[in-house]
């Protein structure tokens, strides 16, 4: 398996990195957790590690190097009805590694399809993949749409009205986010976590050694599904 190759350590740095008012964390030295396979899928250079990044780290960086293979992280996210471990396999984009892909996304539960606000071609790139995904893996997995740089609106070229109707007529959440403010990425993760734990089919596992986030967004009874810029 290949790895992104960045300046930051994620594991060393996931600690002391995740902060803000809507964040805590503690400790998960023996609860059970809901363990979820999620699989980010889209065109090079979308923003997918950085979406990542962001919500493990709550960092962003300019100088990530494309992904080779797939990168791994892992994350528990402390809800109030359950325990949600993600499995978190961040795919590369590159078509070179297209062939490589169906091993990450096998038996996912749960999928972030990306694409970049400022790149018509990425937007259709995300729609092939919403087809294969579909086509590949069980019915029930769980995708979230992403249009990610919602920070470069100005250069936009995908109406989110465009998108936000494809994913209604293809049952897929929707959101726009941007890695590098953080606008919305927490929501993505945090409304997937929700929507698994809902359809409960994840394996039990121990949250052990691990540290677990509780999210408190602004808006937690009512998650903000979508954000035009
Ligand atoms: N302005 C802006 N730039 C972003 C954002 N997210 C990512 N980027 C930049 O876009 C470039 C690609 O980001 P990555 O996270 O490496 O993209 P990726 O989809 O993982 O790319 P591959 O590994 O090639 O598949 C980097 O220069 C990032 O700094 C964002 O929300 N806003």
């Amino acid at each position: 398996m290949g790895q992104k190759r960045t300046n930051v350590s994620l594991r060393h740095q996931m600690t002391s990195s995740l902060r803000g008012r809507q964040l805590t964390v503690q400790p998960a030295s023996t609860r059970k957790a809901l363990q979820f396979k999620l699989v980010l899928l889209g065109r090079e250079q979308v923003g997918k590690s950085s979406l990542v990044v962001r919500y493990v780290l709550d960092q962003f960086t300019d100088d990530l190097q494309s992904t080779i293979g797939a990168a791994f992280q892992s994350q528990t996210v402390c809800l109030d009805s359950a325990l949600v471990k993600f499995e978190i396999w961040d795919t590369a984009g590159q078509e070179k590694y297209h062939c490589l892909t169906p091993m990450y996304y096998r038996g996912a539960q749960a999928a972030i399809i990306v694409y970049d606000i400022t790149d018509e071609e990425s937007f259709s790139r995300a729609k092939v993949w919403v087809t294969e995904l579909k086509k590949q893996v069980n019915t029930a997995v769980v995708i979230a749409l992403t249009g990610n740089k919602t920070d470069l609106h100005l250069q936009r070229r995908v109406p989110c009205e465009e998108a936000k109707t494809y994913a209604k007529e293809n049952r897929l959440m929707f959101f726009e986010t941007s890695a590098k403010t953080g606008n919305n990425v927490e929501e993505v993760f945090l409304t997937l976590a929700k929507k698994l734990a809902e359809n409960s089919e994840g394996t039990i596992v121990e949250a052990r050694a691990e540290t677990i986030r509780i999210d408190h967004p602004p808006e937690a009874e009512n998650t903000r599904k979508a954000c035009c810029v």
